[in-house]
């Protein structure tokens, strides 16, 4: 398709969306505007952008396309901004902000009874990382992508749809109540609940420095969330507070009625918490992208000897494996260790799994 696109905020969503849409649409312009202008200069040298806007103005003006992509807070400031700029006549604008409700009340106020659409969006991936450095054209593969248009703007639903096909993510048009209360209790909660549980540690950790050395596993892989950026969930949470308090109030009850049974020591009612949470996580379906994505580990045995790992990593590099992190678990001289290794694919850990046995390694897919 031929347009111009302009994308506003250039970090690890606003820059996944121009790469995904370059790759469709090689034809496209990808024009860019961040007010950090690091991050401006970062994209274009990275190809994630053909142009830099040097004012939002300057972009706004003659793109086909605008997408949002800032923290939601900052996402309102734009919003005024453009409804002070002449847009095109026919131009879309849409957003991919994490709460919906604020963005669409904005957005009706601003646009209703003009030649301007806005439709809604949220893509339902990514990573505690940020920025454009962080950036893939795949980030948003088989995910969903939530769709919030008015009545009005249905009809321009399709063609968004069209600039946005090289993301190959699920689109789902949904209502925006329904959106901020269901992403508060799978996303929005979950962060503040594994952040909680960090501050939590780092209290205890001023008493006992053990508790440093031994968070590890389990509690690296529930606290993950916990290294996202602060200034982006400050956003999300402020936006979406109502659900949030809400459902602050049934995870209280929750816990306190744990707490009870505890104290009671009532063995039955403890293993049914755990027993009915299991069942429950184990009918999740694990090969779709949720708000939270997967990541997929694998857990190889190596020889504590310099270039161990290394042999590891170039291996996979040369079959074209591709892995998003490495942790070593344990590293006792002349022993085995235990390289954790990451993967954003399940594909890409079972062609790691299969190449490594093959070259004599032991793999596990759980520690
Ligand atoms: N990080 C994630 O996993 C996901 C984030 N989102 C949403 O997408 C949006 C962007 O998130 P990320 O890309 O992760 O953030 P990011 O921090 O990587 O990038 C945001 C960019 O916006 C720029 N920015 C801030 N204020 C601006 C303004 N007034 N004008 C122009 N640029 C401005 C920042 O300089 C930064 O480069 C947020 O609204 C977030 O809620 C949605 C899905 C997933
Ligand atoms: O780090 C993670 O796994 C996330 O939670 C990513 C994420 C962040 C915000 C969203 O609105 C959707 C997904």
């Amino acid at each position: 398709m031929h347009g111009k696109i302009l994308i506003v905020g250039l970090g690890l969503i606003g820059g996944s969306l121009a790469l995904a849409i370059k790759k469709q649409h090689p034809e496209a312009r990808i024009y860019g505007y961040d007010v950090n202008t690091n991050e401006l200069t970062t994209a274009k040298s990275l190809h994630v952008i053909d142009e830099e806007a040097t004012s939002l103005r300057e972009g706004a003006e003659i793109a086909d396309v605008i997408i949002l992509s800032t923290p939601v807070l900052q996402m309102e400031k734009v919003m005024k901004q453009l409804s002070q700029i002449e847009l095109k006549n026919d131009v879309i604008i849409t957003d991919t902000g994490s709460t919906k409700i604020g963005i669409m009340k904005l957005a009706e106020q601003l646009w209703h009874d003009t030649n301007v659409t806005f439709i809604g969006g949220h893509p339902m991936a990514g990573s505690h990382k940020s920025g454009v450095e962080s950036a893939k054209d795949h980030l948003f593969e088989n995910a969903y992508y939530v769709l919030t248009p008015y009545n009005h703007s249905l009809t321009r639903v399709d063609e968004l749809k069209q600039w946005l096909r090289g993301t190959n993510a699920k689109f789902l048009v949904v209502d925006t109540e329904e959106h901020d209360y269901v992403t508060g209790v799978i996303s929005h909660l979950p962060h503040i609940i594994a952040s909680g549980l960090v501050n939590l540690a780092r209290k205890e950790d001023e008493r006992n420095p053990l508790i440093k050395m031994l968070a590890a596993g389990g509690f690296r892989d529930i606290t993950r969330i916990a290294s996202s950026n602060p200034q982006m969930w400050k956003d999300i949470v402020f936006h979406n507070r109502s659900n949030l308090l809400r459902l602050l109030n049934k995870w209280t009850e929750e816990i306190e009625k744990f707490q009870q049974v505890l104290e009671r020591g009532d063995d039955l009612a403890i293993s049914h918490f755990f027993a009915d949470a299991k069942e429950y996580r184990d009918s999740l379906p694990v090969r779709s992208k949720g708000a939270i994505p997967a990541y997929y580990d694998l857990y190889v045995d190596v020889l504590d000897v310099p270039g161990a790992i290394a042999k590891v990593t170039t291996l996979l590099a040369e079959h074209g494996i591709s892995i998003t992190n490495l942790h070593i678990m344990e590293n006792r001289k002349g022993l085995l260790g235990v390289l954790q290794i990451n993967f954003s694919k399940h594909d890409d850990r079972s062609k790691a799994q299969t190449l490594l046995t093959y070259h004599n390694y032991k793999t596990y897919e759980t520690a």
